[in-house]
C-alpha cells in the first residue's frame, strides 16, 4: 500500500487518477502537520509553498517521488532529492497559458493604473486626471526569458501591437523569426525596451539578472513585470530606481520573500502587486493536478514518466521495448553484487545484437542501481545511479560490439576490483524471457530470479550428488539446476535455485564439502 501526501491546495478533481488507486492512500496534509505521517509516505505532492529541503526529506526515508503541480522546483532541493534516488517531477505546461495571461493582466493594469483607480472608485472618489495611462500600442516590450510563457505572451502583446525584443541565450535566429520577435542581446533589451519582463528560471545565473548594474542601461520610465520568480530582478535595486524616478513602475506577482510583509516596494503608488496567482485558474490548477497524478500514478505503477527533472524521459512506447531488458539490467547488477564482494574500480557494459537499437544508457544506470541494491544504504536507481557511482570512484563504460555471441541480443558486464574481475552475461529471448549465458568465464544458461546459489567447484564425479544431498537431508527443494565447464575435470560451477531462501547452515555444510572452491547465494 502506498501513501501519498498532497501538502499544499491541489485541485482536488486533478488528483481523481491517485484517489482511485485501489493500493494507495492519499493524505492532504502540511508537511509541519504530525499527523502527515512523515516516515509513511511514498510520494510528496507539492506546489510553491512548501519547502522541500534536505531536512524534509531525511524525515521521509520511503520517499520515491516528489510531484510538482507547477512549473518551478526552485522550492524543491532537487540536488538532495537526487542523492537519494527520489524522481522529482513537475507540469510543465498546464499553467502556461493562464500564467502568460496573468502577465498580460498586469501589464495592462499597470498601464492603465487600473488598480489605483478602481481603488478611488471604491473610496466614493471620480478623479480622472489623475489616471492617465500609456497605450500599449507600438511599444517595446522586452522579454527576458523565451520559453512557454515569455512565447505565450509574446503572441498576445504582438496582437497589441507592440514590438517584442528578446533575450534568452538558448533562442536560435530562427525560432526567433518563426515567432515573429527580434532577438537581442540583455544589454539591447534594456537599452530599449519600454516595458521589461521577466520568464526565466530563478537559477544561480539569473538571480539579480535585473540588479543595479542592469536597472542604469534601461530608459527613463521604463516598466517592470515579474511574474516569473522573485529575486530576478534585485528588489532592493528596483526600489531605488521607482524611489528616484527612474522605473515609472513595476507589477508584481512574485516576492523575494513570500509573502512579502513590510517590502519598501509595496509602499510605492506605481508598484502594483498580487500574491503569486499567476497559475491560478480553475483551468491551470486542474491541468497541473491532473498532469502530476497521473504521472505519480504510472511512477507508482513502475511504469515510465515524461515530466521527470532528475530521470531520463522515456516514452511510454520505447519503454515497453526496453522493458525486458530493463529488468534484466538490474539482475545483472545485482547477480555481479553479490558474486563479486569486494569494492569494484570500473563497471563496463558492452551492447550487441537488437539491444543496441534501444535507449541503453537506461540499461546501464539500472545495472548499477541492481549493483548497489543492496550494498549501500542509499536507495539506488536510474535517477542517482551514475552520481552513486561517480561519489565511490567507479569508472563506468558503456560499448557497442558488433557480435552477439550467436544471440539476437546481448549483455556483457564486467566489473573489475583491484585483483579480480568478474563477467556475466544475459540475452532476452522473446516467448522465453532473461537467461544469463555466462558467469565469470563458464556458458551457462539460467533464468535470474528467486533464490539462487552458485557454487563454483572442480569437475569431479559425485560432486552434484554430495550437494544434491545435504539440500535433500534438509529438506531443500532445488527447482532448477545447471552446470557449465570449461573442460572435462577442470573448473565448473553450478547454479540452483531454490523455492525458499537456502539457510546458514546448510551453506555452511555445503562449504565443508570437497571440491567446492566457492560458494555465493543470490537473491534476486
Ligand atoms: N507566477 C506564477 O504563478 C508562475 C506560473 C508558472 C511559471 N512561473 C515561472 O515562470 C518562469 C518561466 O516559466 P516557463 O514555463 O516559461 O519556463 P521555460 O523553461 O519554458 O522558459 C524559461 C526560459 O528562460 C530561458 N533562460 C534560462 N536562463 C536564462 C538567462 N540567464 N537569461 C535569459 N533567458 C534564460 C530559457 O532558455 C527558457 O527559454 C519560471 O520561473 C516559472 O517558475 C510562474
Ligand atoms: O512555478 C509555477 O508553476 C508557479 O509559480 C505556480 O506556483 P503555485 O503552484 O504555487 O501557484
Amino acid at each position: 500500500m502506498f501513501t501519498i501526501l498532497v501538502a499544499d491546495s491541489i485541485s482536488k478533481e486533478g488528483l481523481q487518477p491517485l484517489l482511485e488507486m485501489t493500493n494507495a492512500k492519499v493524505i492532504q496534509k502540511k508537511v509541519t502537520d504530525p499527523e502527515s505521517y512523515l516516515d509513511e509516505i511514498d510520494a510528496l505532492l507539492v506546489r510553491s509553498a512548501t519547502k522541500v529541503d534536505e531536512a524534509l526529506l531525511d524525515k521521509m526515508p520511503r520517499l520515491k517521488i516528489i510531484a510538482r503541480a507547477g512549473v518551478g522546483v526552485d522550492n524543491i532541493d532537487v540536488e538532495a532529492a537526487t542523492r537519494k534516488g527520489i524522481v522529482v517531477i513537475n507540469a510543465p505546461d498546464g499553467n502556461t497559458i493562464s500564467t502568460a495571461e496573468h502577465t498580460f493582466a498586469m501589464m495592462a493594469s499597470m498601464m492603465r493604473n487600473i488598480p489605483q483607480a478602481h481603488q478611488t472608485v471604491k473610496n466614493l472618489e471620480w478623479q480622472r486626471n489623475d489616471f492617465i495611462g500609456t497605450e500599449l500600442f507600438g511599444k517595446t516590450l522586452g522579454i527576458l526569458g523565451m520559453g512557454r510563457i515569455g512565447t505565450e505572451l509574446a503572441k498576445r502583446a504582438k496582437a497589441f501591437g507592440m514590438n517584442i525584443h528578446v533575450f534568452d541565450p538558448f533562442l536560435t535566429k530562427d525560432r526567433a523569426g518563426k515567432l515573429g520577435v527580434e532577438l537581442c542581446t540583455l544589454d539591447e533589451v534594456l537599452e530599449h525596451a519600454d516595458i521589461i519582463t521577466v520568464h526565466t528560471p530563478l537559477t544561480a545565473e539569473t538571480k539579480g539578472l535585473i540588479n543595479e548594474h542592469a536597472l542604469s542601461k534601461t530608459k527613463k520610465g521604463v516598466f517592470f513585470l515579474n511574474c516569473a520568480r522573485g529575486g530576478i530582478i534585485d528588489e532592493q535595486a528596483l526600489a531605488k530606481y521607482i524611489g528616484n524616478g527612474h522605473v515609472a513602475g513595476a507589477a508584481l506577482d512574485v516576492f523575494e520573500t513570500e509573502p512579502p510583509g513590510e517590502n519598501p516596494l509595496l509602499k510605492f503608488d506605481h508598484v502594483i502587486a498580487t500574491p503569486h496567482l499567476g497559475a491560478s485558474t480553475k483551468e491551470a490548477q486542474l491541468n497541473v493536478a491532473s498532469q502530476v497524478s497521473k504521472e505519480v500514478r504510472l511512477f507508482l505503477e513502475e511504469k515510465p514518466v515524461s515530466n521527470s527533472i532528475n530521470l531520463p524521459a522515456i516514452s511510454k512506447d520505447i519503454y515497453e521495448k526496453i522493458r525486458p531488458f530493463h529488468q534484466m539490467s538490474k539482475q545483472m547488477g545485482s547477480i555481479l553484487s553479490q558474486c563479486i564482494k569486494e569494492g569494484i574500480q570500473e563497471l563496463s557494459i558492452t551492447y550487441s545484437g537488437t539491444v543496441t537499437e534501444l535507449e541503453t544508457s537506461y540499461l546501464t544506470k539500472a545495472t548499477l542501481a541492481g549493483f548497489f541494491k543492496n550494498r549501500i544504504a542509499v536507495n539506488v536507481n536510474e535517477v542517482n545511479a551514475l552520481l552513486t557511482a561517480k561519489e565511490r570512484g567507479i569508472t563506468v563504460g558503456e560499448k557497442i560490439s558488433a557480435d552477439p555471441f550467436g544471440y539476437a541480443n546481448c549483455l556483457t558486464v564486467t566489473a573489475k576490483a583491484e585483483e579480480k574481475s568478474f563477467v556475466i552475461r544475459g540475452t532476452y529471448i522473446d516467448n522465453y524471457g532473461p537467461r544469463i549465458v555466462f558467469l565469470n568465464g563458464f556458458n551457462i544458461d539460467f533464468l535470474p530470479e528467486g533464490n539462487l546459489l552458485y557454487i563454483q567447484h572442480r569437475d569431479r564425479p559425485g560432486v552434484i550428488g554430495r550437494v544434491g544431498k545435504i539440500l535433500g537431508d534438509h529438506s531443500i527443494n532445488i527447482a532448477t539446476m545447471q552446470v557449465g565447464r570449461k573442460e572435462i575435470g577442470g573448473e565448473a560451477i553450478m547454479v540452483l535455485s531454490f523455492d525458499k531462501p537456502l539457510d546458514d547452515h546448510s551453506l555452511a555444510l555445503l562449504n565443508q564439502l570437497d571440491d567446492i572452491v566457492s560458494l555465493n547465494r543470490i537473491h534476486l
